[in-house]
């Protein structure tokens, strides 16, 4: 179901293999950790905005029931953009009729102003001297006989970086590259403001800085040996205030252009200051002096909660566990001691997205860049390059990037890395709300071992006590280096309410009091065609409104990111791909119209909210066919035990020789043969590599399969002059006029590694001697040690992989049955009035992240049913129908509950019969349907035969 939800943050795997010490419940003993936790000052009340409608109706409850619309408004295809089918008739009936549950009576939403809804048919949406220099090298020491460097010359190489290598590789010379570290100066601001009353370097709150951090700077070094050495000329790189509109005739652009009137002498003045500011906090780490030096680098008076504690453990050399809200001021928690420690600051982050907007909001007088997959090997080495000068002071990098030698190898020598940051550290845990593989790798170990850095600040804005206590144990974080601020913020305010028609609801919402009022507003949506749906649905109805999701182009995504924050549109509506990095203050409501996988994910949406500190609202619809359908979703990452027995078989096959050679998993090959999705396989392998024993190590990912034709020079006269083209001729196919070869093989051949084969390709393609394509994205490794009995490894990796899922599962039924006690069992006397429940709702969330016992009955619990009575005929009838395909009682079950695997994509299985016709009915429930099922077909079949 990847195309359907998002899969930006929200979908990386929640499977993933077992840490044998950590019990999987997902109510682990309590946290044994000083936890401090205080309350945030009551919010500043919103002043109404001018511009917008006034309504004395306090919606959106009312006690009457929504009369049902004639028109089906809601259709569950169209929303996301699979089938959701419907169950048979009996049951999709008794779905279907409102419930009469007294509980939730009242709480419909109506439309008693008769609003007019307009409603279009929703679309859906298809929506050369050189060359050789480290070749030869390496050639000359393994096979000394031979010197390419004398053999044949090529042009100055621009290698391909081996840590993601993309299908069709450019040449460099031929395309105008940016480097990626260049921010370009495009951001608008939504209106004038006046520079002069405003500090220079302070963050611009909602609108970000365009900070060109060791951009358009003097390239003089600015720090070294722990000295700080600000160079006059080390200001933004801004355009120059000419008064003029710009090319495109954006006001903005120029007030940026404002912006960037930066007067030399100022910023040395404000450099020197800073420097002082620095050396005195270096002298005593007071309070005094770090407010001083916060003021003077972030301009700003105070430091917020948790913040000040934070800094002082950091510069302390405590390695520490920081949770604080969203819009909490996490980053300032390690941009002052990135000024004030000698070395550098190594930031990780989830995504290349994020990583932009904080090197944009580095303070001037902290250089930063960051390193991505889509830079080219050049480009990385440079910045690499910067940051051995001292000249960086802030490194941003993904988790995927440990993977990589040369990002390793520069912190080798005697680079001193001070601080390794993990921001949304939660990821990391296998028991949190966005758990990625990647991040499991991520140490205190590793970190030590290869950055030799002591200290290390994890930062979330949510995490469960179970969550935490992984993370800090992960890191080795003392648990008196907790530091924890309250989870909600004050000043939001949350709502629920039981929707059978969500699109009119919404429309009703966002018309009347307080949403109508508001000028900024944020629809969470679960499937990207739902939010293109609705969006349109808004503007037709004089909504100023955008869609929001990882299937839109970068560009398009930043745009309405843009036009948002500088406020030219009111609502965004968006999938949980929108939000990280968001700093816009002044978000006034948050609107679920999907429920929240977790109570995780719920705070952190409705986190931007109010982050100005002003009274904002959010509001959640709940309706149990959203419900069933991302519960049945969650079983999606699962994996049977047969499928990783074959893995395993396949990891470790004879073939597969312990004599550090490298090998490679093709990403969609293996994960359709498998049946098991693209980041579980990642999973299972980085299992390998960092589990109880190591069997294998990870490489960098790459492009496997190479197709090549030569140009100038017959293949054979070149294979005479390079060893490289005699070892593809050798092991290479001819397929359609191409000679088509696997990059490790040859690699392995040479003795060298596949990165060297890469770049002695592209040096090659430079002198006009190949083409090549490359494709077969793949896991690389090199097998380290075989297990002893891999039977038991493939149980013990299914075992975890399923406590995984049922820790999933177990997420997304709490944040239903939180929403369903405000709907029915709240008793309204703490504080929840009508649809308003800020009371309950943060009672349950505070004991849920502290592990409290919850104080809510299972009654609140609508979990799958457990009871269908034409399962047991319908599988039958599916199995005799489909007697030629390999059915395994997963990925039977699957097809009952319409989701989509490798193996049976939703193109081709969606438009049976009985695809998702079972969504309602508990997974595990039809998992044994379909196994009893599948054992009685099979011994018919063998009594036939
Ligand atoms: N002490 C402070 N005083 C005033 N503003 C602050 C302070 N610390 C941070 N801020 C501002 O608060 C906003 C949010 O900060 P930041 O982006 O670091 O939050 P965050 O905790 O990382 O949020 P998220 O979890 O959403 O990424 C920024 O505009 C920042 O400039």
């Amino acid at each position: 179901m990847a195309s359907d939800s998002d899969s930006d943050s929200g979908s990386y795997v929640s499977a993933t293999p077992p840490r044998p010490s950590q019990p999987p419940s997902p109510k682990p003993p309590p946290l044994n950790t000083s936890v401090r936790i205080s309350s945030r000052p009551k919010p500043k009340p919103r002043p109404k905005p001018e511009s917008t409608k006034k309504s004395t109706r306090n919606v959106p409850h009312h006690s009457e029931q929504t009369k049902r619309s004639k028109e089906k408004l809601h259709n569950p295809k169209a929303q996301n953009g699979t089938d959701l089918n419907p169950i048979p008739d009996s049951e999709s009936e008794a779905q279907s009729k409102p419930k009469s549950d007294p509980g939730c009576e009242g709480l419909f939403l109506s439309d008693p102003d008769n609003i007019s809804i307009r409603i279009s048919k929703p679309e859906s949406s298809n929506s050369s001297s050189n060359f050789s220099s480290s070749f030869a090298r390496l050639v000359k020491l393994r096979r000394p006989s031979f010197d390419p460097d004398l053999e044949f010359k090529a042009d100055t190489t621009v290698p391909v970086e081996a840590e993601v290598s993309t299908q069709n590789q450019v040449n460099s010379k031929q395309i105008k590259r940016f480097h990626p570290n260049l921010i370009q100066v495009e951001a608008p601001i939504s209106k004038p403001f006046d520079q002069s009353k405003r500090p220079k370097l302070r963050d611009e709150g909602n609108f970000v800085r365009l900070n060109i951090n060791g951009y358009g700077r003097s390239r003089k070094p600015c720090f070294r040996n722990g000295k700080s050495k600000y160079s006059a000329s080390r200001g933004f790189r801004r355009k120059k205030w000419s008064g003029k509109k710009s090319n495109n005739g954006d006001q903005e652009d120029d007030l940026l252009g404002l912006d960037g009137i930066v007067e030399q002498k100022g910023q040395s003045k404000l450099a020197k200051e800073v420097e002082e500011a620095v050396e005195a906090v270096r002298e005593d780490l007071s309070e005094e002096n770090l407010r001083n030096l916060l003021k003077l680098s972030h301009g700003f008076d105070l430091f917020r909660e948790g913040q000040l504690e934070a800094i002082k453990n950091v510069i302390m050399g405590e390695s520490t566990m920081l949770v604080l809200p969203t819009g909490g001021g996490k980053s300032l928690c390690y941009q002052l001691p990135a000024l004030i420690l000698p070395g550098v600051t190594l930031v990780v982050s989830p995504l290349l997205a994020l990583m932009v907007d904080q090197l944009k909001k580095l303070p001037a007088v902290l250089p930063g860049a960051l390193l991505s997959s889509n830079q080219t090997n050049e480009e990385s080495l440079e910045t690499l390059e910067r940051l051995r000068s001292g000249e960086i002071k802030v490194l941003f990098v993904s988790p995927e990037r440990f993977l990589n030698s040369e990002f390793l190898s520069a912190f080798d020598d005697d680079l001193a890395t001070s601080l390794v940051v993990i921001d949304e550290a939660h990821c990391i845990s296998e028991w949190s709300h966005n758990f990625r593989p990647s991040y499991l790798r991520l140490r205190a170990s590793l970190l030590r071992n290869k950055l030799n850095v002591k200290c290390i600040l994890a930062m979330t804005a949510t995490a469960t006590s179970e969550t935490l206590e992984n993370i800090m144990k992960s890191l080795e974080i003392s648990p008196n280096n907790l530091i924890q601020a309250s989870l909600i913020r004050e000043n939001l305010q949350l709502s629920v309410s039981f929707s059978d028609n969500r699109l009119k609801n919404l429309l009703v919402l966002l018309k009347t009091s307080p949403f109508g009022d508001m000028k900024s507003i944020i629809v969470y949506c679960k499937f990207q065609a739902e939010t293109d749906m609705i969006s349109k649905l808004l503007c037709d109805n004089y909504i100023k409104a955008k869609s929001y999701h990882s299937g839109l182009p970068a560009k398009e995504r930043s745009h309405v990111q843009e036009l948002f924050c500088a406020n030219r549109i009111r609502v965004v509506v968006a999938t949980v791909a929108f939000g990280m990095g968001l700093d816009k203050s002044d978000v006034q409501g948050v609107i679920h119209y999907s429920l929240p996988e977790s109570l995780e994910e719920y705070i952190q949406e409705t986190g931007r909210a109010g982050r100005d500190g002003r009274l904002s609202h959010c509001h959640l619809f709940v309706d149990t066919t959203t419900y069933y359908k991302i519960r049945s979703l969650s079983y999606s990452d699962g994996v049977e035990e047969y499928a990783i027995s074959k893995l395993l078989g396949q990891i470790f096959s004879n073939e597969i020789k312990l004599t550090g050679e490298i090998h490679s998993l093709i990403k969609e090959a293996t994960a359709r043969k498998l049946d098991i999705k693209e980041e579980a396989l990642f999973t299972v392998l980085t299992m390998l590599e960092i589990g109880d024993e190591q069997y294998l190590q990870l490489l960098p990912q790459l492009n496997a399969t190479c197709l090549l034709s030569f140009h100038k020079t017959s293949p054979d006269l070149l294979a005479d002059k390079d060893m490289l083209i005699g070892s593809i001729l050798n092991l290479s196919e001819k397929k359609g006029g191409f000679y088509v070869f696997d990059i490790p093989t040859v690699a392995n051949t040479l003795c060298i590694e596949a990165s060297e084969v890469l770049d002695q390709l592209k040096n090659l393609k430079l002198s006009d001697e190949i083409t090549y394509e490359l494709k077969d994205q793949a896991y690389c490794f090199k097998l380290v040690k075989r297990p002893d009995d891999l039977f038991a490894l493939s149980a013990r990796l299914t075992k975890w992989l399923s406590q995984v899922e049922v820790c999933k599962v177990q997420k997304l039924d709490i944040m239903y049955k939180v929403a369903n006690f405000a709907l029915r069992e709240c008793k309204q006397d703490s504080g929840c009035s009508g649809s308003l429940h800020t009371s309950c709702i943060q009672k349950h969330i505070t004991e849920y992240f502290l592990n409290k016992q919850m104080t809510i009955g299972d009654d609140c619990m609508i979990a799958g049913k457990q009871h269908s009575p034409f399962l047991h005929a319908d599988l039958k009838s599916f199995l005799k129908s489909n007697s030629s395909v390999k059915l395994t009682p997963r990925a039977l079950a699957r097809i009952m509950h319409g989701i989509a695997s490798p193996a049976f994509p939703s193109s081709t299985w969606s438009r049976n019969y009985f695809w998702g016709r079972y969504v309602e009915i508990d997974f595990q429930v039809v998992m044994e349907a379909a196994k009893i099922e599948l054992m009685n077909f099979i011994k018919k079949g063998t009594e036939e035969n």
